[in-house]
């Protein structure tokens, strides 16, 4: 099993490339179903969850090849509707190939998604919504059979604006007969991407990024050549690692409109954020401010996938902090292995208060999530003494080169 050793203290400087975005790229692989053609995409971050859903595309028949950090992706020969159970169980993102492969051949067999242990993330709304849209979904065992002789376009109001959703639906009414409306939909920036594929391909969607999302369907759908966004939350976590470090880092390729709430919550701990086109520089406070209520909330609200990374940093602020976690039910599990490492975290349900302590100490901790695994990365290269951060497969997940990247900034950090 590979592990982190960090030896904590390093002021961290230097310039970080950020890559393509996890939570763009699996929807629109996923995307690249509907069509049947071939598709080239830019941008693929090397990912363990790129990885895996290459690994269920072509098990179902998809021709991938990579080519400089590329995928050129023939969906044509797709000729299975089932997807394997042990990859589809690894993570989340697979089951947005439900809407893909309903939308491409009425029919797909999936059993419910894995993906990190934040709290339960049933699928209702995907499941009424594909319903609503005229699928037929049987659901037993802790499998799904969903069929259709054809999806209908509808009038869909989200109960919450789910990401996962609102993909499957947009992945559903592309190619459906009429028109779909979403209504409270997610306003994430990997939705727009999303549709920025898709009409490139031939879809008639509009208003990603709004509330409001009007797919008209289309016959058919085309491929084409497609750049995926840089991926904000790698970048949040970076800028974490400025402030906490107190030192300076320039991120490049960013897109500095995705990372509004996280410069606004990182100015309130005193760091000196600024931008300049698609470049973003971080220099850490020499105290790092408290933050009165830390609240995630869809987007353009603070993210939850920036949240265990604030807990990390607020552990050393000078005040105490409170953090409402209310887009996920049980995304506190990093709260207990930052306390191994000294800090003063009490929890009660969705909401953790953080005392600031001077400085955390190096323990042995383990990654329990993949945002909560980047939390006490982050806490290492603080924490005085030797940190060791046990089942970094999840880091893996969602960071291209963590450790290698942190190195050139000058952490004290290996992977064995
Ligand atoms: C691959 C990907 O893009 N993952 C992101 C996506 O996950 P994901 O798409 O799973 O997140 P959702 O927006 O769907 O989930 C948000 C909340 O809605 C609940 N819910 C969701 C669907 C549903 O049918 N019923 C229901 O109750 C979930 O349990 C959760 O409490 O958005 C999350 C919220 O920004 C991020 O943390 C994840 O990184
Ligand atoms: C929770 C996350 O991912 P997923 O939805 O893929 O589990 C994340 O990226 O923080």
């Amino acid at each position: 099993m590979e592990k982190y050793i960090i030896h904590g203290g390093n002021r961290l400087t230097g310039e970080i490339k950020i890559t393509g975005a996890k939570n763009s790229v699996l929807p629109i692989l996923a995307a690249t179903v509907v069509s049947g053609k071939t598709s080239h995409i830019f941008n693929i971050p090397k990912l363990k969850d790129v990885e895996i859903m290459t690994a269920i595309l072509t098990h179902i028949g998809a021709k991938i090849n990579e080519e400089n950090g590329s995928f050129i992706i023939d969906t044509g020969p797709i000729d299975k509707i089932h997807l394997p159970e042990e990859l589809v169980r690894e993570m989340r993102s697979s089951i947005i190939l439900m809407g893909a492969l309903l939308a491409r051949f009425g029919e797909v067999k999936v059993s419910y998604p894995g993906g990190c242990e934040i709290g339960p993330r049933p699928i209702d709304l995907h499941l009424k919504s594909l319903r609503q849209m005229g699928a037929i979904i049987e659901e037993s065992h802790g499998f799904l059979h969903c069929k259709t002789t054809g999806l209908k376009g509808c009038d869909i109001q989200l109960d919450y604006p789910s990401v996962g959703a609102t993909e499957n639906i947009i992945l559903g009414a592309v190619t459906a007969k009429g028109t779909t409306i979403i209504r409270n939909a997610a306003r994430e920036p990997e939705i727009i991407d999303l549709q920025n594929y898709l009409n490139k391909a031939g879809a008639k969607i509009k208003g990603c990024g709004s509330n409001i999302i009007v797919i008209e369907g289309v016959e058919s759908l085309d491929g084409c050549a497609h750049r995926i966004i840089p991926d904000r939350i790698v970048a949040g976590t970076y800028m974490v690692a400025a402030a906490m470090t107190r030192g300076e880092i320039i991120l490049k390729d960013v897109v500095v409109e995705h990372l509004q709430s996280i410069v606004a919550k990182l100015r309130e701990t005193g760091s000196v954020v600024s931008t300049n086109k698609d470049k973003i520089r971080v220099i850490g406070p020499k105290t790092i401010n408290s933050i009165e209520v830390l609240q995630t909330l869809p987007f353009p609200g603070f993210p939850t996938d920036m949240q265990a990374q604030f807990m990390s940093l607020l552990s050393i602020s000078e005040g105490t902090s409170i953090i409402n976690e209310t887009v996920f039910e049980n995304r506190f599990k990093h709260a207990e292995e930052l306390t191994r490492m000294g800090a003063n975290i009490k929890t009660f349900g969705k909401v953790a208060v953080v005392r600031g302590i001077k400085e955390l100490t190096g323990a042995k901790v383990y990654a329990k999530d993949l945002r909560g695994g980047a939390a006490l990365v982050l806490g290492g290269l603080v924490a005085d003494g030797t940190t060791e951060v046990e089942n970094i497969y999840h880091i893996k997940r969602g960071y291209e080169n963590f450790h290698i990247n942190l190195q050139s900034l000058g952490a004290d950090i290996s992977c064995i």
